[in-house]
């Protein structure tokens, strides 16, 4: 099917959801997190309510309010904004689907049901297709996150045939570091426009290499400049700069992956490079401790990835 819209490439990041210190969302620094992407970063396309933003830990309304928020930011800044939609309750998920369609987003991007599993790829196919028919006129995206959903279909598997089902299917976003099986997604829907986004930050020229077509991540909220920098080597096909771009990313990341790396240290660390406030994250995840933003601090200067330290007195407040 010639889904009528443009496809979704590139860096995609992946939101953080900003709270206050009382755990409320904090609604008032959006804007000027969009125009950070957007200025600072490079970035233009963003993923909504997903692991990074706390999006299954959050209310149906606030999933509501949080994706109503970013459409009207991003309204002519940002090229696409993508809301993930996924719940336990397939009820939760249809009307979560439908709004995104009614506020204007772009796509919707569903993870499997993690708690009562689907164990085959018909009934999961089956879960997403109810999803994706709540909003027909929106291109549909299938997150694939193993190691977090439990749901261990293969991704190849799932993509076989799938737009017979899924008219609206568009595309895969795929956090695993499986690469033959995202190699064989890829090699097995040549014909397809499919967008094939990466979600593995720290790998993602190995995945560039096997046809990813964008990337889906939370490092591109703080490390988008750096990680285009690498995108571009790679489009000139200077495989030696691209390889470099990586490995300085890597060494950031496996720094911190050492030191205990998750959805807390990503509020952290955006907070620290953008200045905007991303607050604590909400239970059960605890706030990353004093030690961990001092040593990542410490590391990004080393590494040159602090070259943002002038908006951190607040520069960017005149925009919000
Ligand atoms: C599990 C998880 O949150 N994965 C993120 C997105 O898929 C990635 O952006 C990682 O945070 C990143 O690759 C660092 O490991
Ligand atoms: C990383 C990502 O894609 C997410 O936070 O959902």
């Amino acid at each position: 099917m010639a889904f009528p819209k443009k496809k979704l490439q590139g860096l995609v990041a992946a939101t953080i959801t900003p709270m206050t210190e009382n755990g409320e969302i904090n609604f008032s620094v959006i804007g000027q997190y969009v125009d950070y992407l957007v200025k600072e970063q490079g970035v233009k396309n963003i993923f909504v309510n997903g692991t990074t933003g706390e999006g299954l830990s959050l209310s149906i309304s606030e999933r509501r309010k949080v994706a109503e928020e970013w459409v009207t930011k991003g309204k002519d800044k940002l090229d696409q904004v993508v809301i993930h939609v996924g719940a336990l309750s397939l009820k939760e998920s249809q009307e979560l689907a439908q709004h995104a369609a009614e506020i204007g987003a772009d796509g919707i991007a569903v993870i499997a049901p993690f708690f009562l599993k689907p164990w085959t790829k018909d009934i999961l196919i089956n879960f997403l297709k109810e999803v994706a028919a709540a909003a027909p006129a929106l291109p549909f995206y299938y997150y694939h996150i193993p190691a977090l959903t439990g749901v261990k279909i293969r991704a190849e598997e799932l993509l076989d045939g799938i737009q017979d089902k899924i008219p609206t299917f568009q595309g895969l976003k795929f956090s695993d570091t499986d690469l033959l099986d995202f190699g064989q997604c890829v090699d097995q829907n040549r014909q397809q426009q499919f967008a094939f986004l990466f979600g593995v930050d720290e790998q993602l020229l190995s995945a560039l290499v096997m046809g990813a077509t964008g990337a889906v991540g939370s490092t591109y909220n703080y490390l988008g400049k750096k990680t285009n920098q690498m995108l571009e080597a790679f489009e000139r096909k200077d495989l030696s700069l691209a390889l470099n771009y990586q490995f300085c990313i890597q060494r950031f990341i496996n720094f911190v992956v050492k030191l205990g790396f998750g959805v807390s240290q990503t509020k952290a660390i955006m907070t620290l490079v953008s200045g905007i406030p991303m607050g604590p994250p909400r239970l059960p995840l605890q706030k990353a401790s004093r030690e961990f933003t001092d040593s990542a601090e410490a590391k990004l200067k080393s590494l040159d990835f602090l070259s943002f330290t002038d908006l951190k007195d607040g520069s960017l407040e005149a925009s919000s």
